[in-house]
Parts: structure tokens; C-alpha cells; sequence
């Protein structure tokens, strides 16, 4: 198997990351808390209370977990193409694969990933949602130390099954918009290069950034019940599952509810996936 994808994945990812993370952080405050008026009264409030590094809380821990994550999506999209279409990823410029088969590597990569990654991804969501100011001397404790405190915390107190809240809602919102995610890169790519030829950068970084708006447009209504899951039985449990949890927020606030935080994803996505893609292009041009 192919080992240079899941590498090329992971430090992609990591560089999308960092780039991502302040944004990502308003979005789950948005999604979760009810008293920020919209993006700017919430990017304010997280600099007045908390400070420049309030955006960056919860990053440490997906820093590392983006090592299993990104590596996982991007690895296990091409070696399911390969499996599909007996086409290496240098050969794919050559022999295009099937929008089909791209989008079934799409979802399994999604599927997969998904798997992986939701203890991280709820860590990172409780410990953004803490709004305590970071190390200010007097001022309460937050709940949460840090990631690893967090992660023994959920353990201690809901077991192993503790740390896959909000799981199923990962993987439904996952397994098809990966398969949107590849389609829409892919297609993008071929629409503006010539037959044969590796696309441009900046084909690449366009490519990449739409492919990250088109998957989290179509994410982000199983994203807010996700978020809403695993933020869930901190103190009492309010939603008996997925299902419930859709309608009680619909019922509360409205169909409106489901596009809570798009603005804020979609305006991450774009510069995310852009460098995302054009690193993991750069580097496996650079190994092929
Ligand atoms: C849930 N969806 C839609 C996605 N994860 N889409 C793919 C983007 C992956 C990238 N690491 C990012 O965080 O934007």
C-alpha cells in the first residue's frame, strides 16, 4: 500500500489547521452559545475576555490528532481509488477515474476518518466552548486543564463509550460531503487543465478552497447537531439522540438553526483547503 499519500496528508493537514483554528473556534462558540449576536460580537468578546490565544484554544490537541486524521482521509481516498480503478496517483492525471469512484473513495475515506476522529474532534469542541480566560491569576478554574485532562475527565466520568459523543453525527456528516469534498476538487481541476497535465497552483488552491466551501455548506447542518451532541450531558443529558436532538432544535429555533455557523465555515474552508490541497499536491509531485 502506498504510504506517501498518508504522510502527504498529514502535514497538508496540519498547515490547514493552524491557519483554520481561529475561525473554527468562533463557529463552535456560535453553534453551541447563545448569547454572541454573530460573528464579530463573538470574535470581540473572545478577544476582550480571553485574549488573542482564546482563538487559538483546543489546538494543540487536533495539531497532533491531524497526523491520524488528514492522513487517514487522504490516505484511505487513494488507496480505495487505487483498489477501484487500479490507477496510482501519478497515473490519475493520465487515466481520469469516475466521478462514481471518486465519490465512493470519498465517503469511505470519510467514513473512516470520521472513526478517528471523533474523541479528538470533541475534546477540541469542549475545550473551545470553555470561556474562562486563560491562566489569569484568581479566576476560577475552567472545568477542563487541558486535552488530556479532558480526555481522562469524559473517561472517569462516561467511560470509553463517554469519549464517542456525538460519534454517529460525525460519521453522517463525513461519509457523503468527503464524497462532495473529492468530487468538486477533482472537478474543478479538470474543468481548467488541459488533457494530461497537472493542474496549475493556482488552479490547486481555487480548486482546493471551493472544495472546502461545497463540503461545508453541505456539513454544516449535521455539524451543529454534532457540536450540540457532544457538547451534551455536561451536566444533564438533554438530547436522547441524533434524531431528537434535530428536532428539538428545530422545534426551539427554527429550521435557521441547521445553517448556524456557515458563514464562519465557509469563510474558513476557502483558505483551509486551499493550502491543504496544495501542499498535498506539492508533496507527492515533489516524492512521484
Ligand atoms: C466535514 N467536512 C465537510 C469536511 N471535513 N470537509 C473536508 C475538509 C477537511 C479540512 N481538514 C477542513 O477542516 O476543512
Amino acid at each position: 500500500m502506498p504510504v506517501e499519500e498518508f504522510v502527504a496528508g498529514w502535514i497538508s493537514g496540519a498547515l490547514g489547521l493552524v491557519l483554520g483554528h481561529p475561525f473554527d473556534t468562533v463557529k463552535v462558540r456560535l453553534q453551541t452559545q447563545t448569547t454572541y449576536r454573530g460573528i464579530v460580537d463573538c470574535m470581540v468578546k473572545i478577544y476582550r475576555h480571553e485574549s488573542l490565544l482564546g482563538f487559538f484554544k483546543g489546538m494543540s490537541f487536533p495539531i497532533a490528532s491531524i497526523a491520524v486524521v488528514n492522513s487517514v482521509l487522504f490516505g484511505v481516498y487513494s488507496n480505495t481509488l487505487l483498489v477501484l480503478t487500479a490507477t496510482s496517483h501519478q497515473e490519475r492525471r493520465a487515466q481520469p477515474p469516475s466521478y462514481t469512484h471518486i465519490f465512493l473513495a470519498g465517503c469511505t475515506g470519510g467514513f473512516l476518518q470520521a472513526y478517528c476522529l471523533a474523541p479528538f474532534d470533541l475534546i477540541k469542541v469542549r475545550l473551545q466552548n470553555q470561556t474562562e480566560p486563560m491562566a489569569q491569576p484568581g479566576s476560577p478554574p475552567p472545568q477542563y486543564r487541558g486535552p488530556v485532562h479532558c480526555a481522562a475527565s469524559i473517561f472517569q466520568e462516561e467511560g470509553y463509550r463517554g469519549l464517542f459523543r456525538g460519534a454517529w453525527a460525525l460519521m453522517l456528516r463525513d461519509t457523503p460531503t468527503m464524497g462532495v469534498y473529492f468530487i468538486t476538487y477533482e472537478g474543478l481541476c479538470r474543468q481548467y487543465t488541459p488533457e494530461g497535465q497537472n493542474p496549475s497552483s493556482a488552479t490547486v488552491l481555487v480548486a482546493g478552497g471551493f472544495a472546502g466551501i461545497a463540503s461545508w455548506v453541505a456539513a454544516t447542518p449535521l455539524d451543529v447537531i454534532k457540536s450540540r451532541m457532544q457538547m451534551d450531558g455536561l451536566r444533564r443529558r438533554v438530547y436522547q439522540g441524533v434524531l431528537d436532538c434535530m428536532v428539538s432544535s428545530v422545534r426551539q429555533e427554527g429550521l435557521g438553526v441547521f445553517f448556524r455557523g456557515v458563514t464562519i465555515n465557509s469563510a474558513r474552508a476557502f483558505p483551509v483547503n486551499a493550502v491543504t490541497f496544495l501542499s498535498y499536491e506539492y508533496l507527492l509531485r515533489l516524492w512521484g
